[in-house]
């Protein structure tokens, strides 16, 4: 759907050029939700406004479906710019109008009719939660809300992309998860792309198929999150999965330690147990803990093992989808080292 190719821009700064993209290249499938994760300064913001037609990059290609948006003249880059809804980083509302004022207004300006408008205001308040809310101004709602109302209008238009630039900066934290169920629902009720980025990767881990981390301008790895947390040493790994804090008493009471990671309903409920039966093994978690990435279960433990078949219970756990590293010996093998 969307393509980015090796996009790069840079800033005139007041003392050197900023670098704010380096050789950029991610893949947005249609109908997914993608996040762009980095700290502040790494390039999301310039990265979504060039996805929003609204920066040329210096070097490189936008493409929709295929077709390239640094080739597009005046009229043709509008009809481009009309499949996008955007929702910027400061979505500023008309304090002056109603809520239901205020997701009009782009449907205003395309000329639909009263008993249209009013329909499909109707439907948009009813997606972001907020039907009961539509008399109301900006001011007597919270940063929270008013960020679902500024997601309603950005959808008012009809949009197959929505870009949503840090959705939940200025929100408090119980009412960011409001405001990610309504990109959720976007997404599952409109089939609209989302693309989101944020420095929170939390957000990334509740709401995101894949994800692109940048650092410096720079791409520190992309794909779909699910398959980056499985391979531990990956970056998404470390900063989704929980911390494992085991102490060297902890881990000295066992023959041997493993980290594993498990992911889906079935691994993380059943596997460890049936293990533990299965090769009659003494088997505990001594560390890590259990999340969510979207709707999945996932777990990163720090097993302790004890027992002479610990190694084939392991390979058994890997063989079925558990992924296994760093295997450790206990107190002989820590002595021995
Ligand atoms: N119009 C501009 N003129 C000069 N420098 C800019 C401009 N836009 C961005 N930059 C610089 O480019 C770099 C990347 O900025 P960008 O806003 O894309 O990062 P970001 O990851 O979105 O950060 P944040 O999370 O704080 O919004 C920063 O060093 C920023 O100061």
């Amino acid at each position: 759907m969307i393509t980015v190719e090796n996009l790069s821009k840079t800033f005139p700064g007041a003392d050197e050029p900023v670098r704010a993209l380096h050789d950029v290249s991610i893949d947005v499938g249609a109908g997914s939700l993608f996040g762009v994760v980095g700290p502040s300064g790494s390039g999301k913001s310039t990265l979504a406004r060039c996805v929003a037609l609204q920066e040329r990059p210096d070097r490189g290609v936008v493409r929709f479906d295929g077709l390239n948006t640094g080739s597009l003249d005046g009229r043709r880059l509008r009809e481009a710019r009309r499949q996008l809804g955007v929702l910027p980083q400061r979505a500023e509302l008309h304090g002056e109008r109603t809520v239901a004022g205020n997701v009009a207004a782009p449907l205003e300006l395309l000329g639909l009719d009263g008993p249209q408008r009013r329909r499909k205001v109707g439907t948009l308040l009813d997606l972001v939660g907020l039907t009961r809310r539509a008399g109301q101004h900006p001011a007597d709602l919270t940063p929270g809300q008013r960020r679902r109302i500024a997601v309603a209008r950005a959808l008012a238009t009809g949009p197959s992309v929505l870009l949503a630039d840090d959705p939940t900066a200025g929100v408090e934290p119980e009412e960011s998860g409001a405001v990610l169920a309504v990109l959720d629902r976007a997404r599952a009720e409109l089939g609209v792309t989302v693309l989101v980025t944020t420095p929170d990767a939390a957000v990334a881990r509740k709401l995101c198929d894949d994800i692109a981390l940048l650092e410096q301008g720079s791409l520190v790895e992309s794909g779909n999150v699910l398959s980056l947390l499985s391979d531990p040493a990956s970056r998404t790994a470390q900063a989704l999965l929980p911390a494992i804090e085991t102490t060297r008493t902890q881990a000295a009471a066992y023959d041997r330690t493993a980290d594993v990671v498990l992911i889906g309903f079935a691994t993380v409920g059943a596997l460890l147990p049936e293990a533990t039966t299965r090769f009659g093994i003494e088997l505990a978690t001594i560390g890590g803990g259990l999340t969510r990435v979207g709707d999945t279960p996932v777990a990163r433990f720090r097993l302790g093992l004890r027992g002479e078949r610990a190694d084939a219970a392991l390979a058994w756990i890997a063989e079925r989808g558990g992924h296994v590293t760093q295997q450790g010996l206990g107190p002989q093998g820590i002595a021995a080292a």
